[in-house]
C-alpha cells in the first residue's frame, strides 16, 4: 500500500462526505417550512448513516499504520488519558460519528436564511469527526475505559481575518507560537458586536486610589489616565519560595523611572508574556498585582478591596492557567513556550488535523482554577484570555471562541449551540455523549442585580468560592472583597464577616459538611462562611426559599446613648431589611442573646461600634403524663420535625449524675432534684427543648413556654405497662396516677392554665395530629415573641 492511501475498509467510506455532508439540526420558531425541510435533510442523512457500520475493531485500526485515517484515529484517542488503559488485545470497537449541533436560531422569518442570520459561517458541513473506543467488547461481557478523541478539517487561514467566510466548525492550525492577530480579533470583536454586559466598566467613577499600572513599552510602572485603556493580569504567585518581582518602597523608584527592563531577569515569565501579549494585540498597559500593588504600603495594599473595580475596569483579563506559579508564563507567547500536538494528514485531498484539548479538559489541571485569589478576577473580569498547555481559549457573557476551531460568527447573540445526543443514538449508537460535548462555556457574569436576586447570587458565589484554595488563610475575606465591593455598590447592602446584613437570616443558614476542628478559620467567626476552610460549605448554601424563611437572628448593633446609667441607657437597634427598630431591654436577657465574638476590624469596616446578635427565641416545652403513656413517641418526633431539642430527663438522670441511687421497689433512679435543675440550666435558658419527664411542678415557672400533658385510655396504658414488665406495685400506682389525673392536676398548679394543654394518645394517629398541633402553637409563638418589640 502506498504512503497517505486509505486502507481498504476506510476507503469504503465516503470520508468527504463525513466532513462536508450537512449534519447539524436547525431549532427555529414553528412553522418555517424551510428550516422544517432542512430538518428532514438532516434527519434523513442521520438515518441513511445509521445503516452504515462506522465501526471497527480497534486492534485492526491500530494495525494499519500505513493508513491516514487509521494513524489520526489512533493519534486522537490516544490524547485522552483513557487509551493508556485500555488493555491490548481485546475486541473493543472504535466507532466514528459526525458532529452535529443543535443549533437554536430565533431570527428566522421574514425571509431571512440561516445564512443571513449567522453569516456565511453557517455550519453547512459537519467539519469534524468524532471517534471514541467502545465501552464494551463484542462479547459484550466487560466494560473497558472509554477513550474518545476528534479530528477536523483544516483551513490554513489563521489571522482571524477571513473566519467569517469559513464554516464555523472547521479546524484552524495551531502553531507552536500563538496567533496574536486572531487574540487581538477577538477582542475587536466582542468589543464591536456584543451587547454593554461585555464592556469595561468605567474606571474614573470608583477608582480614587492611587492605580498603578504597567505602561508595556516603556516598562516603567506609571499612574495612568483614567481613560488608558489595560489588560488585567490573573495568575498564580506560587509557593513563597518562588522569586517573585514586588513594587516596594526599595524597588519604587526604580521601577517607577527605568522600569521592569532594568530587573528584566527577576521578572516572572508570565508577567513577561503578558507584556509581549499586550504590545502585539495594541493594549498599551497592563496591570500585575505585584508590580502595581506597592506590597509594604497600608494605603496600597487597601487595594485588593477594589478588585472588581480592576478586573471590571479591564479590557482585557489575561489568565495563566498553565504551570504551578508565576514562572510559568503564556504558553505561545514567547517562542518555543508551547509544544503542540496536532497531527495532519492530507486524505482524499482535505487537510484533517487532530483536534486540541477541549476546555474541559485544557483545564482540568489548571492550579489557576483551584485558587481563592483569582475567584473574583474570573468572576469580575468581562473578558478573558485563557493560556492553557494546548491552546487558547477566549470567553465573555457572549461568546467563547478558542484557537483551534472555527466559532466566530457575526451574529453571536442569535445562535447558541448545543451538542446534540440524540442524533447520535439515531446514528452509531454507542458514541458516549461525552464525545459530543464540545464544553462550550460562557463566562459566568453577577449580571443586572436586583433586591429580588441579589442575595441568591450572592450567596452562590460565596459556595462556589469556599471550593477553593487559600494559601493563608487569613485571606477568605479578602480574596472575596472584590466581589462584596460590587453587591454593596450595586445594592447599598452592608456586608459583615462576608454576610449580607439584611439577608442574614438567609447567609447564616449555611450548612458544613463534617466540620473538624481542623477546618475552622479562627481569623472569622464560626456563624459565617468565611470562618470555615474550603469546600466545607455544601452546595445548597444558595437558599432561595430561604429568604422567604422567618428570620432565626437578628443583628442589633450596640449603642451607648448616655453615660450617666450605663446598664439603662444601652440601645440595640436592629439591623435588618434597613429597617431599625429598637429592642427592649427585658428582650435582652441570656435566653435570646447570642453574643458574637467580632473582631475590631471587622466591627470598622461596617462603621458600627458594637454588635450582637440575637437569636430569635425559641420556647421550651414539657411534655408529660403517667408512664406508658406516649410522652418520649410524642418528644422524639416533634424533636424531628422541629429541630427542637429533646431533652429525656430519664436519661439526664442517669447519664449526667443526677441521682440519689437506685429504687429497687420502683425500679426507677432516685432524683436528686436540685443536681437535676443545675444540669440542665444552661441548656433550657437557651430556650428550644422538649423537656420528657412524668413530673413537671420542678422546673421553674419562667423556664417553661408549653406544658404538654398526655394521656390515655387505662385499658390501653394497663397494656402497655404489662407489655413493659411494671412491677405490680408500680403498675398500680400509675394506673391510678392516670386514672385521678394526677399529673394533668399538677401541671395546672404549677402553671399559668394557659399554657397547659392536655392531649390524647390512643393509637399512632393521634401522636401524628397531637405533635402537627404542637407545631403550629410553636409558629404562632415564635411569631409572638420575635426579638424585634419596641423599647
Ligand atoms: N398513641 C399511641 N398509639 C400507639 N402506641 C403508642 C402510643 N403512644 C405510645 N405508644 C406505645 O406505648 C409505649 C410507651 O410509649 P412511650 O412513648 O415510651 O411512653 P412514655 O414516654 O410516656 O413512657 C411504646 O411502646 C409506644 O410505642
Amino acid at each position: 500500500m502506498q504512503q497517505g492511501q486509505l486502507c481498504p475498509e476506510c476507503s469504503e467510506w465516503d470520508v468527504k462526505d463525513w466532513f462536508l455532508g450537512r449534519a447539524w439540526i436547525l431549532w427555529e420558531k414553528p412553522n418555517r417550512s424551510k428550516a422544517r425541510d432542512e430538518r428532514f435533510q438532516a434527519g434523513d442523512k442521520t438515518k441513511r448513516r445509521r445503516n452504515n457500520k462506522n465501526r471497527r475493531l480497534l486492534r485492526d485500526v491500530k494495525g494499519n499504520e500505513d493508513c491516514p485515517l487509521c494513524r489520526l484515529t489512533i493519534k486522537a484517542l490516544s490524547k485522552d488519558p483513557a487509551y493508556g488503559q485500555i488493555p491490548e488485545g481485546i475486541d473493543v470497537e472504535v466507532l466514528y460519528a459526525q458532529l452535529a449541533f443543535f443549533l437554536r436560531c430565533d431570527e428566522l422569518g421574514s425571509g431571512k436564511t440561516v445564512e443571513s442570520v449567522i453569516g456565511l459561517g453557517a455550519p453547512k458541513y459537519c467539519n469534524r469527526l468524532l471517534v471514541s473506543t467502545s465501552e464494551w467488547d463484542r462479547d459484550g461481557c466487560h466494560p473497558y475505559p472509554v477513550a474518545t478523541g476528534s479530528f477536523h478539517l483544516i483551513t490554513s487561514t489563521t489571522d482571524g481575518q477571513h473566519d467569517v467566510q469559513e464554516p464555523i466548525l472547521r479546524g484552524r492550525a495551531v502553531r507552536s507560537q500563538v496567533d496574536m492577530k486572531l487574540l487581538e480579533s477577538w477582542v475587536r470583536r466582542c468589543h464591536e458586536d456584543h451587547e454593554v454586559q461585555c464592556r469595561p466598566e468605567p474606571r474614573d467613577e470608583h477608582l480614587r486610589l492611587d492605580f498603578k499600572l504597567i505602561d508595556v513599552n516603556s516598562g516603567a510602572v506609571v499612574h495612568s489616565s483614567v481613560r488608558a485603556s489595560f489588560a488585567a493580569l490573573s495568575y498564580v504567585w506560587g509557593p513563597q519560595s518562588v522569586r517573585q518581582v514586588e513594587l516596594s518602597s526599595d524597588t519604587y523608584s526604580l521601577l517607577t523611572t527605568r522600569g521592569l527592563s532594568e530587573i528584566w531577569e527577576d521578572v516572572p515569565q508570565t508577567i513577561r508574556d503578558a507584556i509581549a501579549l499586550c504590545r502585539s494585540i495594541g493594549i498599551p498597559y497592563l496591570w500585575a498585582d505585584q508590580c502595581c500593588i506597592q506590597q509594604d504600603d497600608e494605603t496600597d495594599i487597601g487595594q485588593v478591596e477594589y478588585m472588581d473595580v480592576i478586573y471590571g475596569a479591564a479590557s482585557l483579563t489575561i489568565v495563566a492557567a498553565s504551570g504551578t506559579d508565576s514562572w510559568a508564563g503564556l504558553p505561545g507567547v514567547s517562542p518555543g513556550s508551547r509544544q503542540v500536538q496536532q497531527e495532519m494528514e492530507v486524505i482524499e485531498g482535505l487537510s484533517i488535523g487532530t483536534a486540541q484539548a477541549k476546555y474541559s479538559a485544557a483545564m482540568s489541571s489548571a492550579i489557576w482554577l483551584t485558587r481563592g485569589w483569582t475567584f473574583q478576577e474570573y468572576i469580575l473580569s468581562k473578558r478573558i484570555l485563557i493560556f492553557t498547555a494546548q491552546q487558547v481559549f477566549y470567553q465573555c457573557s457572549n461568546a467563547f471562541w478558542w484557537e483551534d476551531t472555527h466559532m466566530e460568527v457575526p451574529n453571536p447573540l442569535t445562535v447558541r449551540l448545543d451538542g446534540l445526543h440524540e442524533l447520535y443514538r439515531s446514528g452509531p449508537s454507542t458514541i458516549p455523549s461525552r464525545a459530543i460535548d464540545m464544553g462550550i462555556i460562557k463566562k459566568p457574569a453577577i449580571g443586572s442585580l436586583t433586591p429580588e436576586n441579589y442575595l441568591e447570587k450572592y450567596l452562590s458565589l460565596a459556595a462556589k468560592f469556599t471550593d477553593r484554595r487559600l494559601t493563608r488563610q487569613s485571606d477568605a475575606l479578602r480574596a472575596f472583597k472584590g466581589i462584596i465591593s460590587y453587591f454593596s455598590r450595586a445594592t447599598e447592602e452592608c456586608f459583615f464577616a462576608g454576610l449580607p446584613l439584611s439577608g442574614i437570616h438567609a447567609a447564616l443558614l449555611f450548612a458544613i459538611s463534617h466540620p473538624k476542628p481542623q477546618h475552622r478559620r479562627k481569623e472569622f467567626p464560626s456563624w459565617s462562611w468565611t470562618g470555615w476552610d474550603s469546600s466545607r460549605l455544601d452546595g445548597d448554601y444558595i437558599g432561595y426559599e430561604f429568604c422567604e424563611w422567618e428570620p432565626e437572628a437578628a443583628l442589633y448593633r450596640i449603642e451607648h446613648t448616655s453615660d450617666i446609667n450605663v446598664a439603662e441607657s444601652v440601645q440595640f437597634t436592629r439591623i435588618q431589611d434597613r429597617r431599625m427598630s429598637t429592642l427592649s431591654r427585658e428582650s435582652y436577657t441570656p435566653r435570646s442573646l447570642w453574643k458574637l465574638s467580632i473582631r475590631k476590624d471587622l466591627l470598622k469596616d461596617l462603621g458600627v461600634d458594637n454588635l450582637l446578635a440575637v437569636l430569635a427565641p425559641t420556647p421550651n416545652i414539657v411534655i408529660t403524663g403517667t408512664p406508658g403513656v406516649g410522652k418520649t413517641s410524642h418528644a422524639e418526633l416533634l424533636a424531628r420535625n422541629t429541630g427542637l431539642k429533646h431533652l429525656s430527663i430519664n436519661q439526664v438522670v442517669k447519664e449526667r449524675d443526677c441521682n440519689d441511687g437506685w429504687d429497687e421497689e420502683f425500679k426507677t433512679w432516685i432524683v436528686d432534684e436540685d443536681k437535676l435543675l443545675d444540669a440542665i440550666e444552661d441548656e433550657v435558658q437557651e430556650g428550644g427543648c422538649i423537656i420528657d419527664w412524668h413530673a413537671c411542678d420542678l422546673f421553674p415557672k419562667r423556664w417553661i413556654d408549653l406544658v404538654v400533658v398526655i394521656r390515655c385510655d387505662s385499658t390501653t396504658l394497663y397494656d402497655r405497662l404489662t407489655a413493659r414488665g411494671y412491677a405490680e406495685k408500680k403498675l398500680e400506682e400509675n394506673m391510678d396516677a392516670e386514672i385521678m389525673e394526677v399529673l394533668l392536676e399538677e401541671a395546672r398548679e404549677s402553671y399559668d392554665e394557659e399554657i397547659v394543654v392536655e392531649l390524647r394518645s390512643d393509637n399512632a394517629e393521634d401522636i401524628e395530629n397531637n405533635v402537627e398541633r404542637i407545631e403550629v402553637w410553636i409558629k404562632n409563638w415564635k411569631e409572638n415573641n420575635r426579638a424585634d418589640g419596641e423599647a
